[in-house]
């Protein structure tokens, strides 16, 4: 699998990136009827790059690790109450170093998926330090989601799921646990995320505002038996 982990270096400046963007955007011919842009953050080795292989393609990249350099982006158009929405995804570097190229495409995005791993407390830690810096660099109204991944390794978990709850409770954003190697949540975070931009893009003043909260509790089940999302 060609994914991981090389577009561009600190040197190489965003050029690198308009090149390989422009070179992707050739070879994406799927009808959409909407587009919006989504960008995975959190500390290297949450597994960003692993959320975004299993939605994109339903697989799981285990094996040695590879740290992502720079930033790259994959597409996935999804259907909403009959509307083709096309999620254009980045993939960003966690790795310190790297932070001042991924400052430069926040305020680009309209949703951010925020992700920790279950079994490093460091990642857990740091999720204020993100959060912080969210709201420097990325638009106001923008929408976050908090992931706790690698729901599959109970064994080595050490963030309790309910602190992931509390936390993202006192920052008033969704939150679910994930795990790009079963595939639980994954395609329900997604989703939820296209139906909330959705739903604010294209809103009418007759129609109820759409839960995204509301939304992830009644779809959970269905994600995780029947893959039968809504
Ligand atoms: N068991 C398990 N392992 C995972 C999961 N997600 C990722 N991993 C592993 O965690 C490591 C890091 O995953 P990546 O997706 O490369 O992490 P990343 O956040 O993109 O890292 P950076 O590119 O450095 O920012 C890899 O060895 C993956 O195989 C998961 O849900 N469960």
């Amino acid at each position: 699998m060609s994914i991981k982990k090389v577009s561009l270096t600190d040197n190489e400046g965003k050029n690198g990136t308009s090149r390989n963007v422009l070179e992707r955007c050739a070879s994406v011919n799927e009808y959409f009827d909407i587009s919006f842009k989504v960008m995975l953050l959190g500390d290297s080795a949450v597994g960003k790059t692993c959320i975004l292989v299993r939605f994109k393609d339903g697989a799981f990249l285990g094996g040695n690790f590879i740290a992502t350099v720079g930033i790259d982006f994959r597409n996935k158009v999804v259907t909403v109450d009959n509307m083709k929405v096309k999620l254009q995804i980045w993939d960003t570097a966690g790795q310190e170093r790297f932070r001042s190229v991924t400052h430069a495409y926040y305020r680009d995005a309209q949703a951010l998926l925020l992700l920790y791993d279950i079994t490093r407390k460091s990642s857990f830690d740091n999720i204020r330090a993100w959060l912080t810096e969210i709201h420097e660099y990325a638009q106001k109204d923008v929408v976050i989601m908090l992931l706790g991944n690698k729901s599959d390794m109970a064994a080595e978990r050490v963030i309790k799921h309910e602190d992931g709850q509390k936390l993202a409770k006192e920052y008033g954003v969704p939150f679910m646990e994930t795990s790009a190697k079963t595939g639980v949540n994954v395609e329900l975070a997604f989703h939820a995320i296209a139906r909330e931009l959705k739903h604010r893009a294209a809103e009418q003043p007759h129609e109820p505002k759409f839960q995204i909260h509301d939304y992830i509790e009644s779809q959970k089940e269905k994600s995780t038996c029947c893959g039968g999302l809504m």
